[in-house]
């Protein structure tokens, strides 16, 4: 096995003229939590793109893993996508007709596999939602919700959860916790996390801060501050 979830070789993305992501090199290591940062308009969506296969490079190479995702046709890279990241979202991204265990099994029944109860319990206990699992979304606080999102991330095993903005909708003490799971998912599982914030208080969850600015990399930051992110981000022109 590789030693990266995922590796980013030389990556430039352009929309015509803007060029998005410029000759963009990383790579991010198993059981490691990475946040990545920098101003608006610096390349963050498109970096997170690029990295899950859901958007092509327009040159460079991207590796899932030991699979390089260069050449693959769309619906390989979805079932990629499907089975080997789990996302997390600002917005939840929950179905709301549907209770908290079958929102998490759905990516196991679209991948035509046959849900298991003893997953279900393990993942709905590894985000702290144990006796819910029949509950409807509605009926969850927004804290509780994103940890839903995550169990749903957890369920397939997934070789990375990329989470952008996943404390974005939440006060801060809930947004707090959901900090302390994905920390606690890649110290005590060997998950490996790769998320976008504005907020360098999120930021400092993380191993380690990967910055960028104008579609380029800027810098990292091993173990992080919040003071120290802010400066970084300042030194980059956000206010
Ligand atoms: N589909 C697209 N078509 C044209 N230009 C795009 C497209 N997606 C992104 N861009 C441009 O590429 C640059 C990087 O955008 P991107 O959304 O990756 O930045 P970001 O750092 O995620 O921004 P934000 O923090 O505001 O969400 C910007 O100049 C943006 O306008």
């Amino acid at each position: 096995m590789t030693t990266f979830a995922v590796r980013l070789d030389a990556v430039t993305r352009r929309y015509g003229r803007v060029t998005a992501l410029d000759t963009v090199s990383a790579g991010f290591r198993r059981g490691t939590f990475t946040a990545v940062m920098g101003p608006s308009g610096s390349g963050k969506s498109t970096f997170l793109n690029c990295a899950t296969g859901l958007d092509r490079p327009t040159s460079g190479r991207v590796w899932l893993g030991d699979t390089d995702l260069a050449g693959r046709s769309e619906n390989e890279t979805t079932v990629l996508r499907r089975d080997r990241i789990g996302f997390v979202f600002q917005s939840y991204q929950l179905l709301d007709a549907l209770t908290v265990a079958d929102n998490v099994l759905l990516p196991v029944r679209l991948a035509g596999r046959r849900p298991d109860p003893a997953r279900l319990a393990e993942v709905l206990a590894a985000v702290g939602l144990t006796g819910l699992g029949e509950r409807r979304p509605a009926e969850l606080s927004g804290g509780q919700r994103q940890r839903v999102a995550i169990a749903r991330a957890l369920v397939v095993r997934p070789d990375l959860i990329c989470a952008d903005e996943p404390t974005g909708a939440l006060d801060s003490r809930s947004g707090h916790r959901i900090l302390e799971l994905l920390r606690a998912l890649v110290d005590d599982r060997g998950q490996t996390v790769l998320m976008v914030t504005h907020d360098p208080v999120a930021a400092a969850f993380a191993d380690t801060v990967v910055f960028l600015a104008d579609g380029r990399l800027a810098g990292e930051l091993p173990r992080p501050s919040a003071d120290r992110v802010a400066e970084r981000m300042t030194s980059l022109g956000e206010p």
